[in-house]
Order: structure tokens, then C-alpha cells, then sequence
């Protein structure tokens, strides 16, 4: 349980969970005399739908960053069940099965759609220019069976009938969704969400939900930074709120809503 709002101990300590499937442990993380992430400790249940919400600033991006490689914590560590991550690189951590979405999805843009999706596999022998020679026959089946799966995922997330157009004729939600069916190609057990609703209409954005509720459904934890607490509200069991690179809070997302801690957040932040 979160601290009473009357609680005057200053800093928060974060639940601990037993199954964490993902857990960051005291990490900071400093741009120069800025610090984006300030000893922050949180825990990702195993199975769980969970969300990070948090002002402008907050840290929340930083926080992906780390998660998924693309920035080194200054100090703390990051545990994939039991392995400690926070040193792997990038590429690495997809293979552990920690899959990540960007904010802006930037597809290669003369790629089709379908190319795109099939640059989210990880293992791909054609990749190397040794097997091209010394195996093209599997090299070879491995392609189709590549696009088979691409294809697969393209009808999963509805964008199937664009599979030959290049990428640069979808729309910013078309890209969300073509973001969630590359990061399926790598199998991944744990997803990082970096606001999958933003600047998607309210059209796709049910089946942005509905598939997000289903990936979970088949067994992948799900950790997300939304704005949206519509989707926030309807997806998520448990939210982890960040201001000022620390964790304010976390509990199920109908007492959050209502905590006077994050309304003062999300308050002080409108009026700086
Ligand atoms: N590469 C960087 N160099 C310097 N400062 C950075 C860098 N990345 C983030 N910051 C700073 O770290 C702080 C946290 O930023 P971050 O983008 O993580 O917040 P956020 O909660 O994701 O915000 P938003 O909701 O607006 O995306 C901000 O003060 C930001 O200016």
C-alpha cells in the first residue's frame, strides 16, 4: 500500500513483490548536473499489465532508456529475473526477451510494412554474410519462414492488407501498430510500451487496447508509459507514478487517480 497522504516520511518505499519479473533496484541516472532518475526502486510482477504515469520531465522515457539498454545507469542495478542487466547492451536484452516500443515509431520508410515487421527477428542467419554462402538453403527457409510469421503479426494487429506498401504511407496509429507487430517478431516476454496511444485516433486506438490486452493474455508481462488514463485506467492492474525522478507512488490505478500526491504532481508541473 502506497503511504497515507498525511505520512510525512520523505522518501517512498516501493512494494516488494515477490514474482518481479522485471525490478530496478535504487538506480540513478545523471545528464551532467541534471538528475533524470534519482535512486529510483520499482518492481514489475510477472504477468502483470503495469503502467508509469508521471508530468512532463518526469524521468519516465530515462527510465525506458535504461530498462532497454539505450542509456547506462550512473549508478543501481536492473534485474531480468535473476540476471542482472544493467550493463547489457541493447541488442542483448531483446534476445533475454525484453522487447521495447518507442514513442515516435520511425519505421525504415521505403521498407514495406511487411520488411519492417521482419527486422524484429533476432536471429536471423541471412544477416551474415558467411551462412548466405555456405547455407543459402537454410538461409532460404528461414526467410519464409520469417515472412510467414511477419505476415502472421501483420493480420494480429489489423495491417495485413498494407504488407507491400512502404511504411511511409501509415498513419501515426498505423505506426503504433506496426511498432507492437516488430517488437512481436523477437518473442518477447516482457514489453516495454513507450506511449503506444499517442497521437492515435480514438479508431485505432480501441484495437492499439485490444491487442495490448491480448499479448498479455498469452503470457507477456506488459510495462507501459501512457499519458492516456483512459487506457491507463482499462489496461493496466498496477501503476507506478514517477515525478522529478523519483517514484511518488504506485497502487491499483482507481487510487491513484485519486491520491493528492500525483494530483499535486501533475498540478505543480501544469504551473511551472
Ligand atoms: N539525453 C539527455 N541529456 C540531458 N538531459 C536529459 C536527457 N534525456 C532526458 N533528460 C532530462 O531528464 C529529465 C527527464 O526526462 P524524460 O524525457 O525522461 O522525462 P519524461 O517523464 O519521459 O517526460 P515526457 O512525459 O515529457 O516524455 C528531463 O529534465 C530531461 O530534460
Amino acid at each position: 500500500m502506497p503511504p497515507s497522504p498525511d505520512d510525512t516520511t520523505s522518501v517512498y518505499k516501493p512494494q516488494r513483490v515477490s514474482d518481479s519479473v522485471l525490478e530496478v533496484r535504487e538506480v540513478t541516472k545523471r545528464f551532467g548536473g541534471n538528475v533524470a532518475v534519482d535512486a529510483l526502486s520499482l518492481s514489475v510482477s510477472r504477468g502483470v499489465v503495469a503502467g508509469l504515469i508521471g508530468p512532463n520531465g518526469a524521468g519516465k522515457s530515462t527510465l525506458f532508456d535504461l530498462l532497454a539498454g539505450v542509456q547506462t545507469p550512473t549508478k543501481g542495478r536492473i534485474m531480468l529475473d535473476a540476471l542482472s542487466i544493467e550493463r547489457t547492451p541493447a541488442y542483448r536484452r531483446a534476445r533475454l526477451g525484453l522487447g521495447r516500443t518507442f514513442q515516435v515509431a520511425r519505421p525504415f520508410p521505403a521498407l514495406s510494412v511487411v520488411e519492417n515487421v521482419m527486422l524484429g527477428r533476432h536471429d536471423q542467419s541471412g544477416e551474415a554474410i558467411l551462412p548466405n554462402w555456405f547455407t543459402p538453403r537454410k538461409v532460404h527457409r528461414q526467410e519464409r519462414e520469417t515472412l510467414g510469421k511477419a505476415m502472421d503479426l501483420l493480420r494480429f494487429v489489423s495491417l495485413d492488407r498494407l504488407a507491400t506498401q512502404p511504411a511511409r504511407v501509415l498513419s501515426g496509429g498505423q505506426r503504433k501498430l506496426l511498432e507492437i507487430a516488430r517488437v512481436m517478431m523477437g518473442d518477447p516476454r516482457v514489453l516495454l510500451l513507450d506511449e503506444p496511444a499517442a497521437g492515435v485516433n480514438p479508431s485505432l486506438l480501441d484495437i492499439i487496447m485490444d491487442r495490448i490486452a491480448t499479448i498479455n493474455a498469452r503470457g507477456v508481462t506488459v510495462f507501459l508509459i501512457e499519458h492516456n488514463m483512459d487506457l491507463v485506467t482499462r489496461l493496466c492492474s498496477h501503476v507506478f507514478v514517477m515525478a522529478q525522478g523519483r517514484l511518488l507512488c504506485e497502487g491499483a490505478p482507481d487510487t491513484i487517480a485519486r491520491d493528492p500526491r500525483v494530483i499535486e504532481a501533475y498540478l505543480g508541473s501544469a504551473a511551472a
